[in-house]
């Protein structure tokens, strides 16, 4: 991406936004455009069309959405889909109406079937029955994603499309309800910790298996395919290997250092039983992860003592005394 361009990022303050904002400034750009949600509502028709028709606007990174686990999006559909689509319409319409050349957008590995063949082509989509706890978020960006191939081909507007995995690292969201496994279990291990808890309980089976990759990975996989992706078929991004929950809870519990025992709420639901990509596509491209499961859980779990632990937060003066 040329260091000149002027580029948005869409969901700056968030996980992939932050990640990508940091990645482009430490590569030297110096006209990158952000906007708080308090600035654009991108839900907001109106607003977002005078954003990029008074801004000049050359390249857009869409990393912005309503975003959330298995349990909010299973309890929150009509936000979901709603929000989601409202974003991507007015995103995805007002950069092409102002002349944007080029336009990254996010889709999700779990917008692949529930049971489809693993590891999972690109070609899977939209052959099978969908997982239902995010129904509503896969059908909008599967919409986004139709709406980007549509656009290419009716205007000749370069859109691209990325279907991550699950991701994860510094500026995740940490809340135990309604956060992704990963780092609500970070939260969920901390926290025992700290309070000396003998148990601490996982969602579900634990036998389901999820992809991961460490989010600056992620920015650098976005920045590669602006640069070298012009396809209108979706591309997946992702290291290309998964791991069952229980393992992973295995793994942050050491990360963690927490010295309890682990019970398993069958109540939660389990989701996909399995949703690993097949890459070869995005490794074609002679993109690789650079950041293992166990270093990135440590960066992330360092991340979270400096930023997100509860303990951490100012008890008001007044409450103390
Ligand atoms: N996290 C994951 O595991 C995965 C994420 N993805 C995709 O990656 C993209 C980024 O996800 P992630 O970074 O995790 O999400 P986050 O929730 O961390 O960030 C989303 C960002 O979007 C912003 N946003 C949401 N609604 C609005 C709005 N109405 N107007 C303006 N800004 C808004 C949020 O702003 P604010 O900070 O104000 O809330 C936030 O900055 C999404 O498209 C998601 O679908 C795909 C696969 C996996
Ligand atoms: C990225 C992807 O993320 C979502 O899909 P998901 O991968 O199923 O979501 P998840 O990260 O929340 O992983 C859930 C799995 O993990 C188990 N699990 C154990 N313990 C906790 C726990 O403490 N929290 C959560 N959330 N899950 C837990 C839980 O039982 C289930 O088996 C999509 O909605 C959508 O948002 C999307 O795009």
């Amino acid at each position: 991406m040329d260091r000149n361009s002027r580029i948005f990022v869409a969901g700056h303050r968030g996980l992939v936004g932050s990640a990508i904002l940091r990645r482009l400034t430490e590569a030297g750009h110096t006209d990158l455009v952000i906007r708080d949600r308090s600035q654009l509502d991108l839900t907001d028709q109106a607003a977002v069309r005078a954003f990029f028709d008074r801004e000049g606007i050359e390249q857009v990174i869409l990393a912005a959405a309503k975003v959330g686990g298995i349990l909010a999006n299973d309890r929150f559909g009509g936000d979901f889909i709603r929000d989601n689509l409202l974003i991507q319409n007015n995103v995805i319409d007002a950069a092409w109406r102002a002349g944007v050349k080029k336009l990254l957008f996010l889709g999700s590995s779990c917008l692949y079937p529930k049971h489809a063949e693993q590891p999972i082509k690109e070609e899977a989509l939209l052959t099978g029955e969908m997982e239902p706890s995010n129904k509503p978020y896969a059908v909008a960006k599967i919409a986004g994603i139709t709406m980007c191939q549509a656009y290419r081909r009716q205007y000749g507007f370069n859109a691209i499309c990325a279907m991550p995995s699950n991701l994860y690292g510094p500026g995740d969201h940490f809340e135990p309800e309604t956060s992704h496994a990963l780092p609500g279990m970070i939260r969920r291990f901390h926290d025992a910790k700290v309070a000396g808890d003998p148990t601490v309980t996982l969602w579900g089976t634990g036998t389901p298996r999820r992809e991961f990759l460490y989010v600056d990975d992620m920015a650098d996989a976005c920045i590669h395919l602006m640069d070298h992706y012009d396809s209108g078929e979706i591309i997946n991004v992702g290291p290309g290997e998964d791991i069952a929950i229980a393992d992973l809870a295995a793994l942050i519990r050491d990360t963690v250092g927490y010295t309890g025992t682990l019970t398993h709420d069958l109540s939660k639901p389990d989701g996909h039983p399995r949703k690993l990509m097949d890459v070869s596509r995005l490794f074609a491209t002679g993109w690789r992860p650079k950041v293992s499961l166990e270093e990135g859980l440590r960066r992330t779990y360092d991340w979270f003592l400096e930023n997100a632990a509860p303990e951490r937060r100012q008890v008001p003066k007044q409450a103390a005394e």
